[in-house]
């Protein structure tokens, strides 16, 4: 059993209301941050349409999801989260926001807080070293949809303690997850493979060698994905995709990690994938089509 009670989730969008979800469906009360009251309230209507989803489905009944619902406060203010026995930060994938993030949080934080990161890449030795507490430090890398997904990565920075680990591992056991240890190197497991092979679908598309259908449907059929992998970048949203390979090319110091300047064009052109309406399909009309 986990000492855990309430859980503060900072960042309110796809990963961060995913992640509140699962939470309260477990039975955590959720304290939920975001920059603005307005955002908060977005992430809680995905979390509302996310939950009728599984009624729908059979896979919980209409109270589950009204207890659940019920659990999940909005908190404006850091100084709600600092009071929680467990704050995961799932915002934007930058590492200064996050930094900024965790140091803005730090006067709020109780004693026995325990402090996790939901990146995708960025060093949680690093992230650590900013608060108090590297010790009680820990990444907790849910995947994308969390309320489907079973995998959370878990990574200890340099100076996270044995009973961090424990704990955390215990946590995520109790939302039904399994647990993976991934070392604190960039990227960690899943997105070092992952990710790359989204970045080479893009070149693959530079290049002409197929269209964004061919190429989806290459993989789909032929490797079978449950999603091509420009489906799958535009899915996880292409400004993350582009942060991770950053994180990839500069933290390995190698060339074979360099963002295909495809990729770069559609975030500078705010293309970033299905949470922004555009990417390599567009999902504006009725059904996707793609961009090229
Ligand atoms: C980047 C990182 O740091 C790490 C990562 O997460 S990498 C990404 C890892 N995830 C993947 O690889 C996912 C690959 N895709 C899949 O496995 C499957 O397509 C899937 C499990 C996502 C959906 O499978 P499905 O249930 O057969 O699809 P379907 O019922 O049609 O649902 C698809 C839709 O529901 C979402 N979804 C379904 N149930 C959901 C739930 N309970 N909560 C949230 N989203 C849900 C899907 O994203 C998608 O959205 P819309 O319908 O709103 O457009
Ligand atoms: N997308 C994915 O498939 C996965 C992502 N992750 C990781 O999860 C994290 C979040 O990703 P994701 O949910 O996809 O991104 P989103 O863009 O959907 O959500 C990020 C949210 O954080 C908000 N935010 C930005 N700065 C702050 C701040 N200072 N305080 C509070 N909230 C802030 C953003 O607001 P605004 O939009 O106004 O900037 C936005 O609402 C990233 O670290 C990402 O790498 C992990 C696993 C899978």
């Amino acid at each position: 059993m986990t000492d855990i009670k309430t859980v503060g989730v900072i960042g309110a969008g796809q990963m961060g209301s995913g992640i509140a979800h699962v939470c309260a469906l477990a039975g955590y009360d959720v304290y939920l941050n975001d920059l603005d009251l307005a955002k908060i309230e977005a992430g809680v209507s995905t979390i509302e349409h996310n939950l009728a989803r599984q009624v729908s489905r059979g896979l919980i009944d209409d109270a589950a999801m009204k207890t659940a619902l019920g659990r999940i406060k909005p908190a404006e203010s850091l100084a709600l989260i600092g009071q929680t026995d467990l704050a995961i930060e799932a915002a934007t994938e930058n590492e200064e926001i996050k930094k900024a993030i965790f140091r803005a949080l730090q006067p709020h934080l109780k004693a026995e807080t325990l402090l996790a990161s939901n990146t995708s890449s960025i060093s949680i030795t690093r992230l650590a070293s900013t608060t108090d507490r590297p010790e009680r430090f820990i990444g907790l890398h849910f995947m994308n949809p969390v309320p489907l997904m079973k995998l959370v990565e878990v990574i200890r920075g340099i100076a996270t303690d044995g009973a961090t680990y424990e704990r955390a591992v215990t946590f995520a056991r109790s939302l039904g997850k399994t647990t993976t240890n991934a070392e604190d190197f960039p990227a960690f497991i899943v997105n070092r493979v992952l990710v790359p092979m989204i970045n080479e679908a893009i070149y693959t598309l530079y290049e002409g060698v197929g269209t964004v259908d061919s190429i989806d449907t290459a993989m789909k059929l032929g490797a079978n994905h449950p999603m091509g992998p420009l489906e799958l970048g535009d899915f996880i949203g292409l400004d993350t995709v582009l942060s991770i390979m950053n994180v990839l090319y500069e933290g390995l110091a190698d060339s074979k990690y360099r963002p295909c300047p495809l990729l770069v064009k559609y975030v500078e052109a705010g293309w970033l994938g299905k949470k922004a309406g555009r990417g390599f399909y567009d999902y504006r009309g009725e059904v996707p089509v793609p961009t090229r």
